[in-house]
């Protein structure tokens, strides 16, 4: 392998307490919020139809009208406090907020910008009282930031000339000054989620990025940075030269999820999810597929059973306000959580053969396992086919622990474990399986699977 100094600092999980809370976070909530909400996806009675935050790059978005909008942004409908309460009756256990987005515009005061809510119409920090709100209701926040910020003069995406080079040295300490403002105004902040750093002029700032890292992760110790912060000496993210996760976690998961556990190369991952194909910021005319909580639970229990965390995006109006597709998946996902949470929290992967009823995960907390059912088969048994030397103690529904559930041995480690067929399951359910190991332990009793 490559000799690399600006690499993976480490090889496998890390296993503080804060990246253990992270890993058993299972829900997460992105929020993008920012002035290309004002637009909702069109200028000038035309429709735009990339992704909403993205309309400044749109070549029939005037780029001085776009940039004119902050003196619109007044949002009389932003309610920190309403957004958390929503948030923890979905079941979210973090939070990450667009502090500041590709067009630069920075939703908290900075010094080092006037692109900012100072200079608008509001005129108060957006981010502190999210902050706050999130905080009280036990929800950890996390702060998405992108490196890539259209709105200042020393951006560049590549280093052509000395010149080119003169502005990004100022662009990088602007970046760094930003950052630091973050964790100082902030320092509640559980972690940092970066974008924007694609370009080949940051892919070159394997030494600067690493020793801003450092400088971030001292301000706040066990500080959770992902994998699209720094380059490595050769430029390479999310995974360095030698194939090393770099960050705590990988973020290539974009509004797509791993197969296998194998696909996730046995790291800890987030899958950060829109409600239509590619909308993070408001749009006011979603088109094509919008998602359904059926489809949003089942990649949540999909992430869950595969060591991840699914975090499901919300794109507030310029006014402040939750659309009303969002604010019925976050109480359609609630509704689901409340019943079913312990298959959800605290619980990951468990090396059992994926059946096609749907997904196990396994608690960490007290080994427990859960069969989370969406294609339940039409005679009703759930085949299960367990690791070696399992059996099964005890077995029943997550709703109704009472009704043990008796399985019929197909053959060695093999089951048909028979649901209730009369009682109709009109949503996706759990059942518990308590199991044992049959290794005799040193007295000779059973011990938990662990
Ligand atoms: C070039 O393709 C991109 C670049 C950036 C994105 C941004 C989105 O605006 C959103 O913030 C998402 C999390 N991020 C990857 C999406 C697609």
């Amino acid at each position: 392998s490559l000799t690399l100094e600006y690499g993976a600092h480490r090889i496998g999980k890390r296993t503080d307490q804060m990246m253990e809370t992270w890993r058993n976070y299972g829900l997460g909530q992105f929020i993008h919020w920012g002035v290309y909400a004002l637009t909702g996806g069109h200028w000038d009675g035309e429709y735009y139809s990339g992704a909403a935050e993205w309309i400044r790059s749109w070549d029939k978005m005037p780029k001085d009208a776009y940039d004119q909008l902050y003196k619109s942004f007044d949002p009389k409908n932003y309610e920190p406090k309403a957004w958390a309460k929503q948030a923890k009756e979905m079941g979210a256990k973090y939070m990450i907020i667009t502090t500041k987005h590709h067009d630069g515009f920075s939703l908290w005061p900075s010094k080092y910008t006037d692109y900012d809510v100072t200079n608008s119409p509001y005129g108060n920090d957006i981010i502190g009282p999210l902050v706050e709100a999130y905080d009280a209701e036990g929800i950890d926040v996390y702060l998405y930031f992108s490196v890539m910020d259209w709105s200042q003069p020393g951006y560049r995406v590549s280093l052509e000339t000395e010149e080119d080079r003169t502005a990004y040295e100022d662009f990088k300490a602007f970046t760094r000054n930003q950052l630091i403002e973050l964790l100082e105004l902030y320092p509640s902040a559980k972690g940092l989620w970066f974008d924007g750093t694609w370009d080949e002029a940051w892919k070159e700032q394997a030494v600067f990025a690493d020793e801003l890292e450092k400088e971030m992760r001292a301000m706040i110790p066990g500080l959770i940075i992902g994998s699209r912060f720094r380059p490595d000496d050769y430029g390479n993210r999310h995974f360095d030269s030698n194939g090393d996760l770099m960050g705590d976690y990988e973020q290539g998961w974009e509004r797509k999820l791993p197969n296998t556990y194998e696909d996730t190369k046995g790291n800890d991952w987030d899958a950060v999810m829109t409600v239509p194909e590619n909308q993070w910021g408001y749009h006011s005319d979603w088109r094509g597929h919008v998602k359904s909580s059926y489809e949003l639970i089942e990649m949540l229990v999909k992430s869950v059973s595969l060591d991840g965390n699914f975090v499901l995006n919300f794109g507030p109006d310029g006014q402040g306000n939750i659309r009303s597709e969002e604010a019925k998946l976050a109480k359609e996902i609630g509704d689901w959580m409340k019943v079913n949470q312990k298959a959800i929290y605290s619980c990951g992967y468990l090396n059992w053969q994926k059946q096609d009823w749907g997904y196990y995960t396994q608690s960490r907390e007290d080994g427990k396992i859960y069969m989370v059912v969406f294609n339940q088969p039409l005679d009703g048994k759930l085949r299960v086919k367990t690791a070696d030397k399992v059996i099964l103690d005890k077995v029943y529904p997550l709703e109704n622990p009472g009704m043990i559930l008796t399985p019929e041995l197909i053959q060695k480690n093999e089951y048909f474990i028979p649901v209730i067929m009369d009682q109709k399951w009109t949503s996706p359910y759990v059942i518990v399986v308590e199991s044992s190991s049959t290794d005799e332990d040193k007295n000779g009793g059973f011990q938990k699977a662990k």
